[in-house]
């Protein structure tokens, strides 16, 4: 069901729209992350396509101006699929298709799309046919049925045709099965959470492409794999670490993105509980995102979403290496000093005031302030493990930096 192929990069426009809430800079940076979307779906943008609206137009989305523009474009340049940030209805999607005679896809489906892509476990594989086959459901008549999906590419590792062209009862009790298998894979994961024990456990969280994986292979000496394309984690992975003889259980979790898909947060309970679970979070950013303090609210609001916001957490500032202001001339007086102008320093005493110290700013890569990073951990850890094992306390002392081996 869900297929893993090399495709070549197929040829993709992108549709975003500016509207009362979403500036034209603000539809930029969204229109970047979804081209870095397609690129990690396997995709290349040859164009974007925005248009300035107030409501989006009920049957096609985007005015029939634009779209005859879109269409001109997609029929020269030889375009397979047109892909929307925003979620469309299944009659826009239907409406549009028609028009356009090219695959049309929304970020939703993208992100589900790269899930397929991703998932390796049969847990994770579970998850994403079950999301697939719930965005399937009210899009069932007529989705590509005009295309050929033998030829694959983007939006098209999913739940093939017999399924489309038969009936959507047997979609229904497709998502019973995967919804009755996923239980029990649950409670068999609750369970090994439980076996687990009283150790501390500590979870690796943040935006995707953040360097969670590096970090959590910095600190646990392990290799788990990381790559510069969104979603390179879609399982938990769980390791023992020990830093100065004090024991605690890290996991590397799936990162989060705006607009997340509803049926995504759901299916991924599971991955989620292990968040939900955690006794300190370990909130990594990456600083020479330019938009990493948005990725910090998305990430708080899903954090409060699963009611684990109000857990101890550590920020931290990753990617400190790649970090660049935009440069300021001291003798320029118009330009108005934003964040974006911010030093290092600058952003230190920012999160200093906003959360003491418990913010620190490294680099996974170059190992750089790796030590204050165990040291908080270490702190943070002892004092959660110190209330559960009160007798074996005189066992973990002050962490001191540089004195004493590492782990
Ligand atoms: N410059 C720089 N790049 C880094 C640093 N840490 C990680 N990266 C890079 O960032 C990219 C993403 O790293 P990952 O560790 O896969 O990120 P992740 O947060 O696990 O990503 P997902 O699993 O996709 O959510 C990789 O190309 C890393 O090499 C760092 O400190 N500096
Ligand atoms: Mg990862």
């Amino acid at each position: 069901m869900l297929e893993q192929e090399k495709i070549v990069y197929e040829k993709s426009v992108l549709i975003g729209v500016i509207t009362q809430h979403q500036d034209e800079e603000k539809s930029k940076e969204y229109l970047d992350e979804l081209e870095f979307l397609t690129y990690t779906a396997g995709g290349e943008v040859l164009k974007r396509f925005t248009q300035k609206l107030d409501v989006p137009n009920p049957k096609t989305f985007i005015g029939t101006g634009k779209m005859e523009d879109v269409k001109a474009y997609i029929t020269t340049h030889d375009i397979g699929t047109a892909i929307f940030d925003d979620e469309l209805s299944p009659a826009q999607q239907r409406n549009i298709e028609k028009i356009l005679q090219c695959k049309v896809v929304d970020r939703t489906y993208l992100i589900l799309d790269i899930f397929a892509q991703r998932a390796q476990t049969s847990y994770a594989r579970t998850q994403v046919e079950l999301a697939q086959y719930e965005y399937l459901l009210p899009r069932l008549t007529g989705l590509w049925t005009h295309l050929e999906r033998q030829r694959g590419g983007i939006g098209m590792r999913g739940p093939g045709e017999t399924e489309i062209e038969t009936d959507r009862r047997i979609v229904r009790d497709k998502i019973t099965l995967l919804k009755g298998k996923l239980k029990a894979i649950d409670k068999q994961m609750a369970t090994q959470r439980g076996n687990r024990g009283q150790l501390v456990r500590v979870a690796l969280v943040g935006y995707t492409n953040v360097g969670k994986s590096t970090l959590m292979n910095v600190i646990s000496k392990s290799e788990v794999f990381a790559e510069n394309k969104l979603f390179a984690t879609l399982d938990t992975t769980v390791r023992k670490v020990v830093i100065r003889n004090l024991p605690f259980l890290l996991t590397d979790t799936v990162g989060f993105i705006r607009k997340l898909p509803t049926q995504l947060v759901e299916s991924f309970k599971s991955t989620l509980d292990e968040v939900r679970e955690a006794d300190l979070l370990l909130h990594v950013v990456d600083i020479s995102h330019p938009n990493f303090e948005e990725h910090i609210a998305s990430v708080n609001q899903i954090l409060a979403e699963i009611k684990s916001a109000d857990k101890p957490i550590l920020m931290v500032f990753n990617k400190i290496d790649a970090y660049q202001p935009e440069p300021l001339d001291e003798d320029d007086l118009v330009t108005e000093k934003t964040p974006a102008h911010y030093t290092l320093a600058e952003w230190k005493k920012t999160w200093m005031n906003k959360v003491g110290d418990q913010a620190l700013f490294i680099s996974a890569v170059n190992k750089e302030n790796i030590e204050e990073f165990r040291k908080k951990v270490y702190e943070a850890v002892r004092k959660i493990h110190i209330t559960r094992f009160p007798y074996n306390n005189f066992l973990y002392p002050e962490y001191d930096l540089y004195t004493g081996e590492e782990e």
